[in-house]
């Protein structure tokens, strides 16, 4: 059960983000862009996200327009017209731009949710860190990398640190907040106070691969596509034996899908260069050949599982 309850709370005061952020740019506006977006404004943050498709702003802006739509109905079940004006107050506060540098001038904080590429958040981050503020604080929404080696782009490592969410996001009530060797307290506290202020249950951990959940979840997915790939099982039977066995509300393969197949291999691919000894992170020809045919889950409309297009 989704306690609806925790984020109704979030929106009680207009000042539900008790923190020094009143302004986030967050630049990737797909599956995690586009959610970050969402519980932003939804606790009253004034949001600029950011894509290099104007395609994906549009896909992602109705996205976040249907999701605002369930948390209303939730929050106000009793009230559709609260509802309502929630949803449109929400949506008011979110602007789009294809701009990174010009959407960061006005940012209190910065959270990068792009592409899974150490080179390309160097690149992205090297670039706001001449343009926004000095006050700016600079956040990556990476699932595998090394906070410590994204900041090595930057000079604001002080102002540098990890903001984690988990997919969907919306939902999802963790946040993961990790402190760079250089990330000061004062970073470290503010970014704490607005990752509550936005709803969600902030956990810490150091700059270690993966930080907690995916050290865990990699190797778990892993190991059931090596499964699968071996026939030891079915794909459905995998999930249903870890939904029904283990309690999990999705199995590895269909959650793997609901990632996105091309973030699995970006995550393990990284490991493996970094940890080639690490058997748990070896790649996995079932994933590299599904990756390389384009069949990356969900978002395609094909990886383990075949989904009608929305
Ligand atoms: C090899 C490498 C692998 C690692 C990859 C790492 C990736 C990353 O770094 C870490 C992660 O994120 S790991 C991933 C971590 N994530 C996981 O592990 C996810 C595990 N899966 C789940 O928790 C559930 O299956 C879902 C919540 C996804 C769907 O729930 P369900 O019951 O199957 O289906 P439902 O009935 O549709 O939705 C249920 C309720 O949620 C509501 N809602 C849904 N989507 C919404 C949205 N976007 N907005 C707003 N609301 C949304 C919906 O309204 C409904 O409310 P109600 O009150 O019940 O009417
Ligand atoms: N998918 C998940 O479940 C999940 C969960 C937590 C964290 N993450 C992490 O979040 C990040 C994004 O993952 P995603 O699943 O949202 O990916 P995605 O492919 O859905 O979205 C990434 C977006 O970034 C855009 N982009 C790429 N380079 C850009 C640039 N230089 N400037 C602006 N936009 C750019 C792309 O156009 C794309 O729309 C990755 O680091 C991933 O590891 C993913």
């Amino acid at each position: 059960m989704i306690q609806f309850g925790v984020i109704a709370r979030n929106f009680s005061s207009s000042s539900a983000v008790q923190s020094a952020i009143k302004n986030v740019t967050v630049i990737g506006g797909g599956l995690m862009g586009s959610g970050i977006a969402q519980v932003s404004a939804q606790a009253g943050q004034n949001v600029i996200l950011v894509d290099l498709s104007s395609d994906v702003l549009a896909k992602s802006q109705k996205s976040i327009g249907n999701n605002l739509g369930r948390v209303a109905k939730k929050i106000y079940k009793d009230n559709p017209k609260e509802g309502e004006k929630f949803v449109s107050e929400s949506m008011a506060r979110i602007k789009t731009a294809t701009d990174p540098v010009s959407a960061s001038q006005g940012a209190d904080l910065v959270v990068e949710a792009i592409v899974e590429n150490m080179d390309i958040k160097h690149q992205l981050f090297k670039k706001l860190d001449a343009a926004a503020p000095n006050h700016t604080i600079f956040a990556s929404n990476t699932s595998s990398l090394s906070i410590n080696e994204i900041a090595a782009a930057v000079k604001r490592k002080d102002k540098f640190g990890g903001l984690h969410f988990f997919n969907p996001v919306p939902v999802m009530r963790l946040l993961e907040v990790v402190k760079g060797a250089e990330t000061s307290t004062a970073t470290y506290e503010t970014m704490m106070a607005w990752g509550k202020g936005v709803g969600k249950t902030c956990i810490t951990c150091k700059d270690t691969p993966g930080f907690v959940v995916n050290r865990l979840l990699v190797p778990y997915i892993a190991e059931a596509i090596r499964l699968f790939e071996r026939g030891d099982a079915s794909a459905r039977d995998i999930d249903i034996a870890m939904k029904l066995g283990a309690g999990y509300p999705m199995g590895p393969l269909e959650l793997a899908d609901y990632v996105g197949l091309d973030t699995n291999k970006f995550i393990l691919d990284g490991w493996h260069k970094k940890y080639p000894q690490e058997t748990l992170f070896n790649p996995i020809p079932l994933l590299n050949k599904l990756v390389s045919e384009g069949k990356l889950g969900v978002k395609t409309g094909e990886g383990f599982y075949k989904y009608e297009k929305k």
